[in-house]
């Protein structure tokens, strides 16, 4: 076996003095760039002595028993973790593997509090694990990456400081735990590039920068070395060796190491089938192995090995997990650390920055972002400078034409179809993804989700009033409508509150949808409510009452209401340029598309209730979409078959 011996020095104290010595056996090729990651990377034991003296944590030990885990599917209820235990340590890094479809990421899943709904019980320094100041003292730090793309390296750990720290810590402590937690993953020279530029290593570790900066003793990782290369894999297992010796409990998954990455691990916990082969430190496990037959030669790798035994057939697998009684019996010895248990001080439960704190920082943090995607801002303003000429184009001084009184109602209505869409089609397209990036910051406790909703909502403002008003200011224009203010206003409020409106029903979708079923659910409930809202065009006082009823269900029909009842109540005779008009009395329109009776406030009314309708549901979606609490009946039927969806 190829090792790397480790030179460790335990203390009574939570820090150990430790250094990696490689075996001469073992050979990398490192770049310049990659030494001086590397000797970065080595310094991290003593050069985060800021961060761990100004947010002192307590050393965290994880023991759980009989964790069991089943999911419904269409075929039936299906078994994936079969009552298995196991103990995880302060001061220790440890891996869980497994072939793939182990249940290795369920498992972690459950520790780290993102599943619930499992049987068994998990313990924190002795004490039933309370998920409330657990969320405090851990973080999850997922297999992809997702940083905000536009952000700097830095500014992307300023604001995980900010919120993250709260008040309590004065600015100059934040900017020295910032310095120092980039200085030592090596990502200091690095900290203005903005974070799609980083490379997949660097991305890694300034996800677990982001997650160190308010020292969170215990630390899940969900494979943070797929898709890595050698030189990386070895900096992250490496920082992840050396964060752990100060006292941090670390977990995470991970798929096949080396020989020379597996032996900087303390312990493995190896699973199979969803049962639990081995428990213990990784240096015993070959003669564990050994002790039922299964002898590893000693060129092999030990974790290519016992895997491939446990693929090999379900005998290894069965002995192994009969003989540390599926993770009960922890193989290895147990050092000073591992006996000491604190009980948890409950900490003041809740976040650490007030509501509008965090409101403050989102909302300044989605105007960067906005702000620096200026192809996206270009593509907006083209879209609504060619839309506009075009239906201006088509419509050209129809407003006033008492001949063709019908154009101005397909005007209004293509107005409505322009607003509907466009608002409506772009959270159904983008909010899936975001929430897949929120999803890291708001389990990790970042903040709340009132305060994202909130910023969410008020971020997409500024951008839909100015390119709506200059959308609806030139197709105003260009069709000839009564050149005034009062009116022309009135007509801007109907069609900027339909795309506001029309944006939460794509919330809605989005945060109830993937991209592909949303794209195929948007269209599909416009549709009927576009049916709707123009149901009765040119018989309007023949409307069935049912008809009534239904009309008034699709918030499209205030939309268009609103648009059409400014421009031609209280207005004289139209222009007609043909022998016979008989619409040129705008009053005859109005009875004709069957708004003779309607009130503009009245439209107004509908469209910000069903506006607040909208984004409140919305926000329960995407609410129970990010903690997945299945305590309601019908919530969770909701949600069976989204996920089916
Ligand atoms: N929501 C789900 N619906 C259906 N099956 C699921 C669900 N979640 C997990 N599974 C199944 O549970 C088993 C364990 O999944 P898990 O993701 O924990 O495996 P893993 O060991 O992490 O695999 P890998 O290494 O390939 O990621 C797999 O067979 C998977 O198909």
């Amino acid at each position: 076996m190829t090792t790397i011996p480790i030179i460790c020095q335990t203390t009574e104290s939570d820090e150990a003095n430790c250094s990696l010595v490689p075996d001469n056996s073992v050979r990398f090729h490192h770049s310049k760039d990659d030494v001086n990651t590397t000797e970065a990377l080595l310094q991290t034991e003593s050069s985060l002595k800021a961060l761990n003296r100004i947010a002192k944590k307590p050393p965290v030990n994880i023991i759980f028993s009989d964790i069991g885990y089943s999911i419904r599917s269409y075929t039936g209820q299906r078994r994936i973790l079969h009552n298995i235990s196991g103990e995880f340590y302060s001061g220790e890094l440890s891996c869980i593997l497994g072939p793939s479809g182990a249940g290795k990421s369920t498992l972690l899943n459950i520790l780290s509090g993102l599943t619930n709904g499992f049987d068994g019980c998990i313990n924190v320094n002795g004490y039933e694990r309370d998920m409330r100041s657990f969320k405090k003292l851990s973080c999850y730090i997922m297999q992809d990456d997702l940083l905000q793309p536009r952000l700097t390296a830095l500014e992307s750990m300023q604001i995980a400081a900010d919120l993250k720290l709260g008040t309590n810590f004065n600015k100059a402590d934040k900017e020295i735990i910032v310095t120092e937690v980039l200085q030592c993953l090596g990502l200091w020279q690095h900290r203005h590039t903005k974070c799609e530029q980083l490379s997949g290593g660097q991305c890694k570790r300034l996800s677990i920068a982001l997650e160190l900066v308010n020292n969170p003793p215990v630390i899940f990782l969900d494979e943070p070395t797929t898709g890595l290369d050698i030189v990386s894999t070895r900096q992250i297992v490496v920082l992840l060796r050396l964060l752990s010796r100060q006292g941090r409990t670390i977990i995470c998954t991970a798929h096949q190491p080396s020989a020379s990455l597996f032996a900087l691990f303390d312990n493995a916990y190896i699973v199979s089938n969803g049962s639990c082969c081995y428990q213990g430190s990784t240096a015993l496990l070959v003669p564990f192995l050994a002790e039922i037959g299964y002898v590893c030669p000693t060129t092999h790798n030990p974790a290519d090995f016992v895997i491939e035994a446990i693929i090999g057939g379900t005998t290894a697998a069965q002995q192994m997990s009969n003989l540390c009684k599926n993770g009960k019996i922890y193989n290895g010895t147990h050092t000073t650390s591992r006996l000491r248990i604190n009980k948890i001080q409950t900490e003041k439960i809740g976040f650490p920055t007030s509501f509008t704190t965090q409101f403050v920082i989102l909302i300044k943090r989605m105007y960067i972002q906005t702000k620096r995607n200026s192809i996206n801002l270009f593509i907006q303003l083209m879209h609504h400078l060619i839309c506009a000429l075009s239906l201006g184009g088509i419509f050209y001084m129809v407003g006033n034409e008492g001949s063709t009184p019908m154009a101005n109602y397909k005007f209004f209505l293509s107005v409505l179809v322009f607003f509907v869409y466009t608002h409506s089609m772009t959270p159904i397209l983008l909010f899936p993804m975001e929430i897949r990036m929120i999803r890291r910051e708001y389990f990790n406790h970042w903040y709340g989700l009132k305060a994202f909703y909130a910023a969410r909502t008020c971020s997409t403002v500024p951008s839909m009033l100015t390119f709506g008003m200059l959308y609806v200011s030139i197709v105003y224009f260009l069709s000839g409508q009564l050149l005034e203010w009062d009116r022309f206003i009135l007509f801007a409020i109907g069609a900027l509150l339909t795309g506001f409106c029309s944006e939460g029903l794509g919330l809605i979708i989005g945060s109830a949808f993937n991209v592909t079923n949303g794209s195929i659910v948007g269209p599909a409930t416009i549709s009927p409510l576009l049916m709707l809202c123009c149901y009765g065009m040119g018989f309007g006082s023949f409307i069935e009452p049912l008809m009534k009823v239904l009309m008034s269900m699709s918030y499209l029909r205030y939309g268009l209401t609103a648009f059409t009842l400014p421009l031609y109540q209280n207005r004289t005779l139209m222009e007609c340029n043909a022998d016979v008009c008989p619409y040129a009395d705008p009053a005859i329109i109005l009875r004709d598309v069957g708004m003779a009776s309607d009130i503009y406030s009245l439209q107004i009314f509908g469209l910000i209730m069903f506006t607040t309708f909208h984004r409140v549901i919305a926000y329960f979606i995407l609410r129970h979409r990010l903690t997945g609490d299945n305590s309601n009946k019908f919530i969770a039927q909701i949600n069976k078959f989204l996920k089916c969806s």
